[in-house]
């Protein structure tokens, strides 16, 4: 049956199926092991010194505009994020009715409220804290490939999704040697035909919201909101209990099984806040989560939160990491602030928050209303956990609520490792995440950064960035003991994936991912499954919203059996039963191998995950790690753009995105990341702003322009500052937010308000990066210099991470001499040595037996470049953007669309990057020194 599959691969024939049957089944439990050491690497902090809050300069009014002030806009309209990432800068919309925020956070929590309260700390009855609207169909934060929003539908039984403790059969952690002696007792089956499976939709329309109010009718009047015990604290909502449109019986019971709990939760809570010591918190433990014991990491990092310390958490994947914001956030006083980067992450933890622990979500695409909703919840103490991405830190309004009147006792920041540009994942928004900006703007004494896959290096960063003692690290091994792990050579891939899903262990599986890097290909190899009887779905950031929830929602409930999937599909999945992971493609680095993989054999169960190796692949992946890069030529035109005498300091400044990224040929993404930089590096030279559209056009319907603008001396202004195009009027947004010195959110303000009484509509377009400039810089040769530098240490780095993963897969294929365990295509001895030894690596440089495939030359580069220039005459080439289309990049200037059908299209992929620009950059002096 395997024949094919291992005639690819050279090493084995019938290997793989040899190997995985010799594995104990999934029946069994994994065998017990020796606890993984824990240890606590010493970052060495002097390495990077720790940034000081830098006082910022205040700005100078200019000519036209004044500092911009930072007020709310109460009725911007809704917009649709998939046009607009934050139109009004209200970036922070929360549906406390939406899908997101309903349906997890539905919960009750009275009586925890009470205990709060009754020993006068601070928390509020969760009177209706449930969501009001129906659910909008929600887009994702900015995200590389957002993933799913569970589906607007009512929710299954809670009691399908969360047995009582005393059902739920015992968990064997993966890295646990504590719990079941595995080998000596069978494991019970996965449990089959569970129409929820593990997943908890959203609740969307607030049931169990009528149950709530029942509690808080009962409650005495003394308990009250912590929140309308400070000063400007919030009103409880009014007439809450009519929004729901129905109550799920099921999920009633669920409170009623909750508010049973109230008593006796309350009590531990309070006992464990008196003595967080191991005994109380495992009661608590025991209460509310249902589970026995703590695992490795968790108390330590539980009790290091409760006391206040920050910490940084590396645990495996699926080893409990939201457990430990979820128990200190019971017991702390204030908010726990979780920064979490995708959406769909968000909407995972929110919907599995305990049933005492009201959350809520703040996201971009929300409307105002939903916005407004979620803080007038937050202000009246109804939410205990607040999920929010990086970005909201942008928005002056955000930090405003926490400033005076919201006391945060904890920030989470998830998936830690974005803070790090040697990430895998490194985000531009989460640069902004220093430990100086949220003291200085929060006053937050505690953060606690998780993280699965982190080396010495982002760890280091982390350590730095948030002012973390060094020795409040916890880390566990970041290896999955109840994993096996194989890889085989494939030359064909599409035949291979079919032969692995009809073979043993696969075939016999009820729950696989398979994992591709596009989305063309993810819809290919779906059908061709379909087509051969096998039950698949694809997924991915491509399909709309509610075809990707409707996916992970089959999935999770085990109807169907295969989702093809990117990248987009995995972070923040706690599928419990995942049995197989398949990578179709290679993963970009260990840290992504490892997330992927990690989605399999959740519940500690024999899992097994299978890479299909080739190099084509690698040098279609390697070539697009080149996307990001900027020459220095182009970063200097840019930082004159964005320093130009026209940009007055303190005044909105701002670019059109897709224009400026198509002009110096440079994706959006990194324009952000270098506006970030130019934010929180060395020297601040200017304040990053929400985005906005910019470009606004108006339309009379009532009263004349002219008339109405007598009236209102905004309209006056935006008149001077517009020009007539097609009979309507067409302005700036900060050119008048100058002028008249208010903020943009302002301004949208006032037009919807004029939208609303029928006088005007308007149309936004143009989405900005906005900033403000703080100081300008003395040399800009030099910064560009320094940026570009920056910027390509980036790249490099990012390029040794899936040099890594090529140099592990290439070994076990090819170098593996199958001497300590490795058998056949299984190499889970060999991966896991390789991944412990990535991971405590301190620089990142490629071990000193890997070699990289690229070749260093090519004989007809040179002539080929001469010929594509001459053939491409009327376009202006860069060294760098000749080098793209030559490895297949598409590129803001010059697109795939148009460029993939050229002749020379991804015809040195095998030829290292540096010396196709290098051979690029000769020709180029030619062919311009002729004057061609
Ligand atoms: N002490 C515990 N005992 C038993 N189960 C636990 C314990 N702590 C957490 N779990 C369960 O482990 C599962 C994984 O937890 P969680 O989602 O927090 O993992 P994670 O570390 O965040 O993983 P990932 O990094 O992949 O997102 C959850 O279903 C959770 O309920």
């Amino acid at each position: 049956m395997y024949s094919s599959l291992h005639a690819a691969d050279s090493d084995s024939d019938d290997s793989l199926l040899s190997d995985v049957s010799a594995s104990p089944t999934r029946r069994c439990s994994p065998p017990p092991r020796p606890a993984p050491p824990k240890h606590r690497p010493t970052p060495d902090p002097t390495s990077k010194p720790k940034r000081k809050p830098k006082p910022k300069p205040k700005p100078v009014p200019c000519s036209t505009s004044a500092p911009v002030s930072a007020s709310a806009s109460a009725s911007a309209p809704p917009i649709r994020a998939a046009a607009l990432s934050d139109p009004h800068g209200l970036a922070a919309r929360i549906a406390p009715g939406s899908a997101l925020t309903s349906n997890a956070s539905t919960v009750s929590f009275s009586s925890f409220r009470r205990l709060v309260q009754s020993r006068n700390l601070s928390f509020e009855p969760a009177a209706a804290f449930t969501n009001p609207a129906p659910a909008p169909e929600l887009e994702p934060e900015p995200e590389p490939e957002p993933a799913e929003i569970p589906s607007a539908e009512p929710s299954p039984s809670p009691a399908a999704t969360h047995p009582p403790p005393q059902l739920r059969p015992k968990r064997v952690h993966p890295n646990s040697v504590s719990e079941v002696p595995a080998a000596a007792v069978e494991q019970p089956k996965r449990p089959r035909g569970d129409p929820a499976g593990n997943f908890v939709r959203l609740n969307i329309n607030g049931y169990g919201r009528k149950k709530s109010f029942k509690s808080q009718a009962r409650r005495p009047t003394k308990y009250r909101s912590w929140k309308r015990q400070q000063p400007g604290g919030g009103k409880p909502r009014a007439g809450a209990d009519e929004e729901g449109d129905f109550v799920a019986e099921a999920l009633l019971e669920r409170e009623k099984n909750a508010a049973a709990g109230d008593d006796g939760v309350l009590k531990i809570v309070e006992v464990a806040r008196e003595d967080p010591s191991e005994q109380n918190l495992e009661s608590l433990l025991r209460k509310v989560f249902g589970y026995d014991s703590f695992r490795e990491g968790q108390l330590e990092a539980i009790q290091n939160v409760v006391a206040g310390e920050s910490t940084v958490l590396v645990l495996p994947t699926g080893a409990g990491k939201s457990l430990c914001y979820q128990l200190p956030a019971m017991i702390l006083p204030g908010l726990t602030l979780v920064v979490s980067p995708l959406l769909s992450l968000m909407v995972d933890q929110l919907r599995k928050l305990p049933a005492f622990l009201p959350g809520g979500l703040l996201a971009s695409s929300q409307t105002s209303d939903e916005f407004h909703g979620t803080l007038r919840l937050l202000r009246a103490g109804e939410i205990k956990v607040l999920f929010v991405s990086p970005e909201r830190f942008l928005n002056e309004e955000f930090l405003q609520i926490f400033r005076d009147t919201l006391p945060i006792s904890l920030v989470v920041i998830d998936e830690a490792h974005c803070i790090s540009e040697w990430s895998h994942n490194f985000r531009p928004s989460y640069l902004r995440l220093r430990a100086s900006l949220l003291r200085r703007k929060l006053n937050i004494q505690c953060i606690l950064a998780m993280t699965a896959t982190a080396t010495t290096q982002t760890l280091q960063e982390i350590v730095n960035a948030l002012e973390i003692p060094s020795g409040n690290l916890i880390q566990t091994s970041q290896i999955r003991e109840n994993l096996k792990l194989s890889i085989s050579m494939s030359n064909n891939r599409l035949k291979d994936l079919m032969l692995l899903l009809k073979s043993s262990p696969f075939v016999n599986m009820r729950s696989i991912i398979v994992y591709c890097k596009f989305q063309t290909e993810t819809d290919y190899v779906c059908k061709h499954l379909c087509d051969n009887n096998i039950n698949a779905k694809s997924y991915h950031s491509g399909l709309l919203m509610k075809k990707r929830s409707r996916v992970q929602e089959l999935f999770c409930s085990n109807k169907i059996r295969v989702v093809v999937a990117t990248v987009a599909f995995g972070m923040g999945l706690d599928k419990s039963d995942v049995e197989g992971v398949i990578h179709y493609r290679l993963p970009e680095s260990l840290e992504e191998y490892i997330q992927e993989t990690g989605r399999a054999g959740r519940d500690g169960r024999l899992s097994h995950c299978h890479l299909l190796f080739d190099s084509t692949t690698f040098y279609k992946i390697r070539s697009l790690s080149h996307s990001d890069g900027i020459d220095e030529y182009a970063m200097s035109k840019f930082l004159n753009q964005i320093f130009s005498s026209g940009n007055t300091m303190g005044c909105i400044c701002s670019f059109p995105k897709e224009s400026t990224s198509r002009k110096f040929d440079i994706k959006e993404e990194v324009l952000l990341t270098v506006l970030t930089q130019l934010e929180i590096g060395e020297e601040q030279y200017l304040h990053l702003l929400p985005q906005f559209s910019v470009t606004c056009t108006l339309y009379f319907h009532k009263t004349s322009p002219q008339l109405l603008a007598d009236k209102d001396i905004l309209l006056r202004s935006i008149l001077n500052k517009s020009e007539m195009k097609d009979g309507s009027y067409v302005f700036e947004v900060p050119r008048v937010a100058n002028d008249m010195r208010i903020t943009m959110n302002e301004v949208f303000d006032r037009l919807q308000k004029l939208k609303f009484s029928g006088e005007l509509s308007y149309e936004l377009k143009d989405p900005a990066y906005c900033y403000m400039i703080l100081k300008r810089p003395d040399d800009l040769n030099t910064l560009s210099a320094n940026l570009t530098k920056w910027l390509s240490e980036v790249e490099n780095s990012k390029i040794r991470k899936l040099d890594a993963m090529f140099a592990l897969a290439d070994f076990a294929v090819k170098g593996c001499k199958k001497t300590d365990g490795c058998s056949g295509s299984e190499h889970t001895p060999c991966i896991q040595k390789r991944i412990i030894h990535y991971f405590s690596k301190k620089d990142g440089t490629p071990d000193d037996d890997y070699c990289t495939p690229l070749r260093k030359s090519s004989t007809f580069l040179q002539s080929d470049i001469k010929v594509f220039l001459q053939s491409n005459s009327f376009a202006k080439f860069t060294p760098r953007a000749v080098a793209r289309i030559m490895h297949g990049i598409s590129s803001p200037a010059f697109p795939a669309a148009t460029w993939a059908k050229n002749h020379f299209w991804e015809r040195y992929m095998e030829v290292d990057f540096p010396v196709v620009i290098e051979a690029a950059k000769a020709e180029l002096v030619k062919f311009v020194g002729k004057g061609e």
